[in-house]
């Protein structure tokens, strides 16, 4: 499956590979895919009264390491620009890995009194982390797009609602637009971000591999940032106080995830809400029959298609035969292709083929559109419904050791009674140390099932806090 990964995203135009390894060139067909995503989250921030802004892909040594806790761990994978020219620089700077330590300082310059709070910024920028373990195109790579959006409030209580209001936004971007079930949760006290109060994510899973994956995070730091870079405010009554922050993210990870979960044999699928083509329109021209007007009849039904905000395409070339020119839209994931042939135009109708189930129907060209909108439609909840089905009979839940090493041996997203205790996960991280990796804890989802009293954890046999879902991760 990885490998799969590879090979689709290259086949189907998404990435070409570049020649510094983790490094990616992103190229129109996912670029997008990214588009579409970043208009749908950059409107509902804006309702959110959130700004967009932008800070230097700079930062300062000194500024980066102001607090040793929080960037230990993280320090290889820092990128630093030690040279200007043939010159050194007198002291290295650092690529931003995330942006914390370079907004701070400002939110603390920024923020004096209560009426400079809610204090609300986002940036559209990459971020660089030189990472060691295998580089995989959009899952894992050294340079990636992401927003960060940065929040300070006055109250804890403003902190914890947008925390969640951010993560409703991403089980959107994945549900709605990528077609891929997620589960909101909680990250435990180990996997959380050590620098914040408590993170929490949308978690994916990917049922070939059996592997869980984070798809985006939205932390509430607490005052932890508000105390290292004295983000401090006067409230009404004169009182000096400290901010509480968030701060959460999505990337072009999303992109990567979507191809794990619906690409096929043929290559990618691409759900319609987020495919730049989303109806490709091919000529069946036939030896001795009307060819001119066939390929009028594809433009025309091109343009009637684009007026109604269908993003549609048709592919003329004449260097290429209907055959090829199939499995090439087919690998490149084009949600529905619309064939006419000599017969079709006769009939003054068109031949539609669906990319998710390849099911082909004909269609009167007199209620073209509306007919091609309800099969668009169709394709992206069948998508989601079947991620959703497979996603579900990946999910196993456990009560006891045995049973959980036998599902992380069936490759499963595993549901198991956990004590919560940071001592216990790290004993499960031990004793599934293995070629294919650990188990870890994916998240303690936020829809908790019922935990009759006297449930006890599956791994240590202390009474069981919290339902937990565990499995191998990207
Ligand atoms: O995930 C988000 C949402 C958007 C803003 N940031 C947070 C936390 C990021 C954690 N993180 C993640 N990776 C890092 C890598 C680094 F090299 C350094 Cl110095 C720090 C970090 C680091 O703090
Ligand atoms: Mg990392």
């Amino acid at each position: 499956m990885f490998f799969r990964l590879l090979q689709v995203v290259v086949h189907g135009e998404m990435i070409e590979y570049y020649d510094i390894s983790g490094c990616y060139i992103l190229r129109p067909w996912s670029m997008g895919i990214w588009e579409i995503m970043q208009v749908f989250f950059d409107a509902e921030i804006k309702k959110m009264k959130i700004k967009n802004c932008y800070f230097p892909l700079f930062v300062s040594s000194s500024v980066l390491e102001k607090e040793k806790d929080h960037i230990e761990g993280f320090a290889p994978e820092v990128a630093w620009v030690t040279k200007s020219g043939k010159s050194d620089l007198e002291i290295p700077i650092a690529i931003r890995p995330t942006s914390e330590t370079v907004m701070y300082p400002y939110f603390s310059k920024w923020i004096r009194g209560h009426r400079d709070l809610p204090l609300k910024l986002n940036q559209w920028c990459n971020v660089v982390r030189w990472e060691f373990s295998n580089p995989t195109p959009f899952i894992r790579s050294r340079e990636f797009l992401w927003q960060e959006g940065h929040t300070a409030f006055a109250t804890k209580e403003e902190a914890d609602e947008e925390v969640l209001q951010v993560l409703e936004l991403y089980r959107r971007i994945y549900e709605e637009f990528l077609a891929i079930p997620v589960i909101k949760g909680k990250k435990s006290e180990m996997e959380k971000f050590a620098g914040g109060l408590y993170t929490t994510s949308v978690e994916a899973f990917i049922p070939n591999t059996g592997r869980g994956v984070q798809g985006a995070t939205s932390h509430c730091l607490g005052q932890n940032f508000a105390k290292m870079f004295e983000i401090n405010f006067e409230n009404e009554k004169g009182e000096k106080g400290m901010v509480w922050q968030n701060s959460w993210a999505y990337s072009t990870r999303t992109i990567g995830v979507m191809v794990m979960v619906h690409g096929d044999d043929k290559g990618l699928v691409l759900p319609p809400k987020v495919a730049s083509v989303q109806v490709v329109v091919v000529p069946v021209p036939y030896k001795d029959a009307d060819t001119q007007g066939i390929l009028d009849a594809c433009t025309a039904t091109v343009e009637t298609l684009s007026e109604a905000g269908i993003r549609a395409e048709s592919d003329l070339r004449d260097n290429y035969s209907p055959g090829w020119k199939y499995s090439q839209w087919e690998m490149k994931g084009v949600p529905l292709r619309i064939e006419i042939g000599p017969k079709d135009l006769a009939n003054n109708q068109v031949r539609c083929v669906r990319r998710d189930n390849g099911s082909k129907s004909d269609i009167k060209r007199d209620n073209l559109v509306e007919q091609v909108k309800t099969l668009l439609d169709n394709i992206q909840q069948s998508l989601l419904d079947a991620a959703k089905q497979k996603r579900d009979a990946s999910v196993q839940v456990v009560k006891t050791w045995d049973e959980f090493k036998d599902a992380l041996a069936q490759k499963k997203m595993i549901l198991a009674p956990w004590c919560d205790e940071e001592e216990v996960e790290k004993d499960v991280k031990e004793r599934t140390r293995g070629e294919m990796g650990a188990a870890k804890s994916l998240c303690s989802p936020l829809e908790q099932p019922e935990l009759p009293e006297g449930t006890i954890c599956f791994a240590s046999g202390k009474p069981a806090k919290k339902w937990t879902y565990w499995g191998r991760s990207y």
